[in-house]
């Protein structure tokens, strides 16, 4: 990876070491990812986005008619997850940073498959435009057990795929989730056999939470787009108000430690993340 040039961004202060390859030449092992993500002996990151042609890899072939473009995305610790909403806002910035890309409607593949962004123009004194995401429809595979441990405590969760897979657990005081340096338990066993992300929240007004979350593969991080969005779907349950039932879209404000997030959920399932993205530096490895 010598030589290889790189860039740092960050969405709600989730961020990422973004590797440009859009030919696909670069091998980039679970190890080298962990290194570039070292926040002491490497660049530090909570994760990577390879930037790469669809029709370059052999994953995202099959969406370069779609996408021109393939965001490959691994955790801190190598390992490959489906999606990353976050990640998602910060490789449509770069694209437009890199001049792939301009300012207004794009498609990006990813393992969760094709994704709609939506780039608002910078304001006039150069504040980044805020970036829409359609995130596609959440699952509820259940079961209605499901509960959330950390030390003596537990909370009953819901189980909401984004593509890749949360525990929401509504929790009276945000410090209950304590220190976060392991992964909290979940039970019953065998529901997340790939392992899972798990959100703790609490209700900060009308249609407003916020959150923590402990990321599969990252840790606690100081955001989660797609955690959000699981978040937001699991708000939105607990008040009555799935929009399906209702006929109306349905927007929650979710806090992270790391900014702002807004989720809007529609009739027709589709849920829509909208917040910040920055590119903060680039350079080459030695
Ligand atoms: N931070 C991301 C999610 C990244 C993937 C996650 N850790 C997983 O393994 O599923 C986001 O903003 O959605």
């Amino acid at each position: 990876m010598s030589g290889t040039a790189f860039l740092k961004g960050h969405g709600t202060q989730n961020d990422f070491v973004i590797v440009p390859d859009p030919d696909g030449e670069l091998e980039l092992s679970a190890a080298t990812v962990a290194a570039l993500c070292d926040r002491r002996a490497g660049i530090g990151a909570d994760g990577v986005l390879r930037v790469v042609r669809s029709a370059a890899d052999p994953v995202a072939a099959g969406m370069a008619e779609q996408a021109e473009w393939f965001m490959d995305y691994r955790n801190a610790d190598g390992s490959i997850a489906e999606m990353c909403g976050n990640g998602v806002r910060v490789f449509a910035r770069y694209l437009v940073h890199a001049g792939h890309a301009k300012p207004g409607e794009l498609s990006v593949a990813t393992r969760a498959g094709v994704k709609r962004v939506r780039i608002a123009e910078d304001a006039a004194d150069g504040t980044p435009g805020g970036i829409t995401v359609d995130m596609g429809r959440a699952l509820l595979p259940g079961p209605d057990d499901l509960t959330v441990t950390v030390d003596e405590r537990s909370w009953p969760a819901l189980n909401v795929n984004m593509g890749n897979p949360h525990a929401v657990a509504f929790v009276a005081d945000l410090a209950h989730a304590g220190h976060l340096y392991d992964a909290p338990a979940t039970a019953p066993a065998g529901v997340y056999p790939q392992g899972v992300n798990v959100e703790f929240v609490v209700d900060r007004g009308e249609r407003h939470v916020a959150m923590r979350v402990h990321e599969r593969g990252s840790g606690e991080t100081r955001s989660c787009g797609t955690g959000a969005c699981a978040v937001a779907v699991a708000a939105i349950r607990r008040a009555g108000l799935d929009p399906a039932d209702t006929g109306r879209a349905v927007s929650w404000t979710v806090d992270l430690p790391g900014g702002r997030l807004v989720i809007e959920e529609f009739p027709d399932g589709r849920i829509e993340m909208t917040g910040p993205a920055v590119i903060v530096a680039e350079g080459v490895l030695v």
